[in-house]
């Protein structure tokens, strides 16, 4: 059984809260690890992504999100120097983004606290994933998306039957057109909104971890070297770290990865606060191609942060261009459709590489946070510039 503990005054709460309610702080779902009995063999007889669920606050019904496939990616294996390096491909999930695990949570949660309406700003993908999760809970969405967004996400939304509201701008425009809707709803809506953004509740970074359980029963039970995950509001990594913390904890593996957390140099606050070994500042004036990773003060910031420290990693900042270039050389070297936002992981990995943060042995694992095919048009405009 989950309680909830606040990152800031470590308030505890058993209910299906969202933020801390002493200080509004960020709330982690914690578990008794003693008294958790899960073996591998046990696992190996249960499906899903959800199977773990003695780590998870509970079991949401889910349209098939998760239990992606991690690729083998021998091309670039060789082209890092590296031992081995496998593709997480979360395109394969059903809105094709790995936020459709967040939001499988996040509207179970919102039934469970008798919340209609599931709301949020988002850059595109994550409302496009509530857009889902709530359709199928018979929940109402309502996103609050910058201009900027991409035309999929934008037209899923309308198709999934949720309401959208298209702001000029970008990300934080989005943000700020989201917080006064909530502060202009009479007192009696407020409940109906479960707030469903990155780190406005525990579900949806509890909603990735299990990323990690399955990519490790995917390496047959050993601990990659490296994982290096495209980072936004920083909840892939958050989710991450939590994962692997807790299957050391419940004595399932016997170390932890290290986390490399890949932001676009024109947006990288969490990468800038680890280089400089301080608290993550709001990045002045973002200017990114990629959109999802366009997040100029991270809901995670911090928990991202701490979640790459700790683990021995670091954060690598890299040039739009080269994750465009990363992205189609994925796409050409390996056959996979990868987002530009892990174009950025991709890149990231090449320059850890360079810079001789990997060893000759280790087994680096990308993730792909979504499908290739919503920013078919950016790669193809960067390629058809080189005149290819
Ligand atoms: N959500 C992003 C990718 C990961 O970002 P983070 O917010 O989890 O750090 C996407 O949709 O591409």
């Amino acid at each position: 059984m989950a309680t909830f503990e606040c990152t800031d005054c470590g308030t505890v709460d058993d209910d299906v809260p969202t933020r801390c309610p002493d200080c509004a702080g960020v709330l982690n779902a914690v578990y008794d690890y003693d008294t958790i009995d899960l073996t591998q063999a046990a696992l190996a007889d249960r499906d899903g992504t959800w199977k773990h669920h003695e780590l998870l606050p509970f079991v949401p019904d889910g349209i098939g999100e998760g239990t992606t496939p991690l690729v083998a990616a021998p091309r670039l294996a060789d082209e890092l120097g590296v031992g081995q390096v496998f593709i997480k491909n979360e395109a394969h999930n059903p809105t094709g983004t790995i936020t459709d695990r967040a939001a499988a949570l996040v509207a179970a949660a919102a039934e469970r606290a008798d919340a209609d309406t599931l709301a949020l700003p988002t850059t595109g993908n994550g409302g496009q994933s509530a857009a889902a999760y709530a359709a199928r809970a018979g929940l109402l969405s309502r996103s609050f998306v910058p201009s900027r967004a991409n035309f999929i996400n934008k037209a899923m939304i309308n198709v999934h039957g949720g309401d959208m509201r298209v702001v000029e701008g970008r990300y934080d425009d989005a943000r700020e057109a989201y917080q006064t809707a909530r502060e202009e709803l009479p007192a009696a809506d407020e409940e109906a909104w479960f707030p469903a953004g990155p780190f406005d509740s525990p579900f949806r970074h509890e909603g990735l971890k299990p990323l990690y359980y399955e990519l490790v029963e995917q390496l047959d039970w050993t601990v990659p070297d490296a994982v290096v995950a495209p980072t936004g509001h920083g909840e892939a990594v958050a989710g991450l770290w939590k994962g692997a913390r807790e299957f050391e904890s419940v004595g399932l593996t016997e170390s932890t990865p290290r986390l490399y957390a890949a932001q676009p140099d024109g947006c990288a606050p969490i990468v800038d606060a680890l280089d400089t070994d301080s608290d993550p500042e709001p990045w002045s004036v973002p200017d990114t191609v990629v959109g999802s990773l366009e997040i100029p003060d991270p809901a995670g910031g911090l928990p991202a942060v701490e979640a790459v420290r700790a683990s021995g990693g670091e954060g690598v900042a890299v040039d739009d261009q080269d994750l465009l270039d990363s992205a189609a050389t994925v796409a050409q070297h390996e056959g996979l459709e990868v987002s530009i936002a892990c174009g950025a992981a991709a890149a990231g990995a090449w320059d850890l590489a360079e810079e001789g943060a990997f060893d000759a042995d280790d087994t680096v694992v990308l993730v792909n946070t979504g499908t290739g095919n919503k920013d078919a048009d950016i790669v193809r405009s960067r390629l058809m510039s080189q005149g290819i």
